[in-house]
């Protein structure tokens, strides 16, 4: 069984490189689908789920090729509309592959998704927007199937703004008849990053990245060669991890404009900023202050840096609270930041953290990409030794984060340890 092994760690130091946005690349990788002709596409990193898509594109007859850096699908020869939902499960954007496939067929067969457990998280806004656009949807134990003999342009008022529905609306609308309209929609980078690639292809997407999308239709989809914008949330964890100690960590190969309100955050508890091109580096003494922190959709505070920044409070003297609308049961690594020793109440859809508590290490569970990168930040400012569970939900969204985190002069390492071994004490973290 894989676990990483964290230790106390000096301060955080250098440079690391941001690889391409997994939320982007999960969706633009359906949206190939899409096209009439290859499509290659850069700043795809290497994670678990990506390896999910390639699994699934053997199954429909997707070309998937990674070759130079560069992923190739050929999207010419797809003979089947049906998603394994086994496959479809093990990850929560598999959904894209139920617009962009009904876009192109008329009719998709899939399993519901998977990905981070936060309780709930509901589908029925990509639903409505299927609906809006002429589709039929009948729902099944571990499945469903959406159907469409034509689909028409449509207005569509989203009762919740979601990156995930908008994102899905637009796949299905784009070779549409007629003009669609989305209100209401998500402007996170991921959806404009998605527009554009379309755009590219030929479709005809106006307003992306505002909370009106307008698109017309178009018969067909060129092919065409595309580069994946830099992961913000990647980028937004490791510039909190130099505030952990006081140290001075650069992120490069990243867009400063996408990480306004996280680095706004990162000055207001104490940190300095400052921005190149494409460059952000951010340093701190070791005094951090403390302060609240509520999520929201984009360009609020994301929520996917929720748990990273709460690691990065436990160490601001005061009281520091995290409150987040957008998951309001997003906080299962708080029990386990506790048996570090992290004073924590969790009151409603907010944690309540009392920072400068000294960490003692011990054994935790990730259970999600980003706690996982929580409990990595915790256990690099505990003293002693931390062993980290649940490493397959780190692996969905970082490509190599012991490589990453060493770069900078953290201590840590993935190791291997016999099942029976852990079993009493991973049984424990998992359960509290
Ligand atoms: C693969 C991917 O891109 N995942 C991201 C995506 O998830 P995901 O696409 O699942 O999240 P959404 O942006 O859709 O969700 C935003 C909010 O809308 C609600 N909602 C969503 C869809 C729906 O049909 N009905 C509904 O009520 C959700 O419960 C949530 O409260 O955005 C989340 C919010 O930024 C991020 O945490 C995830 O990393
Ligand atoms: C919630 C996340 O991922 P997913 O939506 O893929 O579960 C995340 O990346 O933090």
């Amino acid at each position: 069984m894989k676990m990483i092994q964290t230790e106390l760690s000096g301060p955080l130091n250098g440079t690391v490189h941001i690889p391409g946005a997994k939320n982007s690349s999960l969706a633009i990788l359906a949206a190939a689908c899409l096209a009439d002709d290859i499509v290659k596409l850069e700043g795809i990193p290497t994670i678990e789920d990506v390896r999910v898509i390639a699994d699934i594109s053997r199954d429909i007859g997707m070309g998937f090729r990674q070759e130079k850096g560069q992923v190739i699908i050929d999207p010419r020869w797809i003979h089947s509309a049906t998603i394994d939902p086994g496959k479809a499960s093990n990850y929560r954007a598999s959904y894209y592959f139920a617009g962009a496939l009904l876009a192109k067929f008329g009719k998709v067969t899939i399993g519901f998704p998977g990905g981070d457990d936060f309780h709930a998280r509901p589908i029925d806004q990509h639903m409505k927007a299927f609906r809006a656009l002429g589709a039929e949807i009948q729902l099944f134990n571990d499945y469903y199937i959406v159907e469409a003999s034509v689909l028409r342009g449509a207005t569509i008022y989203f009762d919740t703004i979601t990156s995930g529905a908008t994102i899905n609306a637009m796949l299905a609308a784009v070779r549409a008849q007629g003009v669609t309209r989305l209100h209401n929609a998500a402007m996170d980078p991921e959806v404009v990053d998605t527009a554009a690639f379309l755009n590219l292809l030929g479709a005809r997407i106006f307003g992306a990245g505002t909370d009106s999308i307008r698109i017309e239709g178009v018969p067909y989809l060129n092919g065409g060669a595309y580069s994946i914008i830099p992961d913000r949330l990647i980028a937004g964890a490791f510039l909190m991890a130099a505030g952990l100690r006081g140290g001075r960590i650069t992120v490069k190969d990243v867009i400063p404009e996408h990480m306004g309100t996280c680095l706004a955050k990162l000055e207001e508890v104490g940190l300095q900023v400052e921005c190149g091109e494409n460059h952000i580096t951010a340093y701190g003494t070791g005094r951090l202050r403390a302060t609240r922190v509520r999520t929201g959709m984009y360009p609020g505070f994301a929520t996917d840096l929720q748990q990273p920044m709460t690691a990065l409070l436990l160490n601001a003297g005061g009281k520091s609270i995290v409150t987040d609308r957008i998951y309001p049961k997003r906080f299962a690594h708080v029990p386990q930041l506790r048996r570090l020793g992290a004073e924590i109440e969790l009151r409603k859809e907010s944690a309540f953290i009392t920072g400068g508590r000294p960490l003692q290490g011990g054994w935790v569970h990730a259970t999600d990409v980003r706690a996982g990168t929580c409990l990595i930040m915790a256990g690099l400012t505990a003293e002693g030794r931390t062993n980290i569970t649940g490493i397959e939900h780190i692996e969905r969204g970082y490509e190599d984060v012991i490589g990453s985190f060493k770069s900078i002069g953290a201590k840590l390492s993935m190791v291997e340890m016999d099942r029976e071994e852990a079993y009493p004490y991973v049984s424990k973290s998992a359960h509290q």
